[in-house]
């Protein structure tokens, strides 16, 4: 096994980079490098030598396998965040004979590998790094956690216990069976799949979480779309001007809008197009404000009609409130936090529903399950052959395991791995 390394930290300027080892001469090369190692998991103030002389002086900690990261012996250089003084190191590191730099992802794959993670947490620690709203945040770490894999083990178990039961069937099948076990089965089998269904549901709330809401602004030109847009971003991203018909095309502006992640499109005025290239731009702008998760439809009095059909829980609003009766006003400021509070309550709705699910990898799997469990209960009804059921609840077990990884785990993990970034 080779011990891999690499900086843990992001590259470039910063107060201290860390560089993390993992294997089993993670220990040896820090001690040539620093000499007499620390006590575990004890920072320490030492000076790097390398072959060339000093690298930097460091804070170093070493965490003994099993209880690391990794499950293997760990070293964590805490060095001067310097891009020349993590080269330095780096250099140093490649030099010596059983150390290699670590492939993207490899550091969380040797934790799998070493059961300190289940393959759910890997795809929650996934989400985590990506994270970069509050929403985000929280549902990424209910998954990394572990909570899905707990799920699922209490899952597991109640089958594996309804399985169990038919098999004594079996076993005794030629004498009386002491007590009839299809009653308890049933429950089992129904209330596992109930639970199953609901947690697949929330899968598409999940992935708005994880991929952003987009929320079209749409109206008609010049009604303040663009300049909306800015005040909501907090920065110039449009282009604003009073000629009517100034946003051509689709602007996009991803942003944190009160710890949930949108994307606001600013879409061009729309009207009857005066030129072929505006025509082109208010097509794609319908196009878009069709597909958005919300529409903020802008109007210049209360008396106009919308742009486009309002639907669901869009939001309809009546801008320039400082020159007319309406609800905001860009410029002024006054309404966008209402506003903005009601963008953000439609969307908490919409997310409310996330659960544990947060892939469509996982979801395949439990909806698999519910499947199996579906026919298993469809057989008891019938008592379609006990034999029969037993094999199906161990198929959904089966389909169960997937989802922490304990079979069928090695064509995932390079889709996941190919995602994250050398030295997780
Ligand atoms: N008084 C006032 N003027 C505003 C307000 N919001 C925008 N404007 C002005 O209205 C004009 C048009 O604003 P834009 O944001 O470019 O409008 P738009 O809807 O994006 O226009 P198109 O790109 O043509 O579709 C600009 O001169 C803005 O400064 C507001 O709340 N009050």
């Amino acid at each position: 096994m080779d011990t891999i390394f690499a900086l843990a930290s992001a590259r470039g300027r910063s107060g201290v980079a860390v560089v993390r080892l993992s294997g089993p001469q993670a220990f040896s090369a820090l001690e040539q490098m620093a000499g007499r190692l620390p006590a575990p998991r004890r920072a320490s103030l030492r000076t790097l030598l390398g072959a060339q002389g000093i690298l930097d002086k460091a804070l170093v900690l070493t965490f003994p396998e099993p209880d690391s990261f990794t499950g293997e012996d760990v070293v964590e250089l805490h060095l001067h965040g310097s891009v020349a003084v993590v080269d330095a190191v780096l250099r140093d590191l490649g030099r010596r004979s059983g150390l290699r730099l670590a492939e993207a992802g490899e550091f969380t794959r040797r934790a799998l590998e070493n059961e300190r993670l289940d393959l759910s947490q890997v795809e929650g620690l996934s989400d985590l790094i990506e994270a970069e709203t509050e929403a985000q945040r929280k549902q990424a770490f209910r998954v990394f956690s572990g909570a899905l894999g707990a799920r699922a083990q209490s899952w597991r178990e109640r089958l594996i216990r309804a399985a169990a039961l038919l098999e004594a069937t079996i076993d005794f099948a030629d004498e009386d069976v002491p007590v009839d076990v299809i009653p308890e089965v049933t429950v089992l089998i129904e209330s596992v799949q109930r639970e199953l269904i609901e947690e697949a549901s929330g899968l598409k709330a999940a992935e708005r979480v994880r991929e952003g809401f987009e929320i079209a602004i749409v109206g008609p030109p010049n009604v303040g779309k663009s300049t909306l847009l800015n005040t909501l971003a907090g920065r110039e991203a449009a282009i604003t001007s009073s000629i009517a018909g100034t946003t051509r095309d689709v602007i996009e502006v991803r942003m944190n809008l009160s710890g949930l992640p949108v994307t606001l499109v600013d879409t061009a005025g729309l009207r009857e197009a005066q030129d072929e290239i505006e025509a082109m731009g208010v097509d794609r702008a319908r196009r878009r404000a069709d597909a958005a998760d919300l529409r903020v439809i802008l109007k210049a009095s209360a008396e106009d009609a919308p742009a486009v059909q309002p639907r669901d829980e869009d939001v309809v609003v009546v801008s320039k409130s400082d020159l007319v009766p309406g609800d905001f006003s860009a410029l002024t400021g006054a309404g966008i936090n209402q506003l903005i509070e009601r963008i953000t309550s439609v969307l908490e709705g919409r997310s409310a529903g996330a659960g544990l699910i947060i892939r469509e990898r996982q979801a395949r799997a439990v909806v698999n399950a519910a499947t199996s469990l579906g026919i298993a209960r469809d057989r008891l009804m019938t008592s379609d052959g006990v034999d029969l059921t037993a094999e199906d609840l161990r198929y959904a077990i089966g389909s169960l395991d997937s989802l922490v990884g304990r079979v069928d785990v090695e064509h995932v993990l390079d889709e996941i791995f190919s995602s994250f970034c050398i030295g997780k």
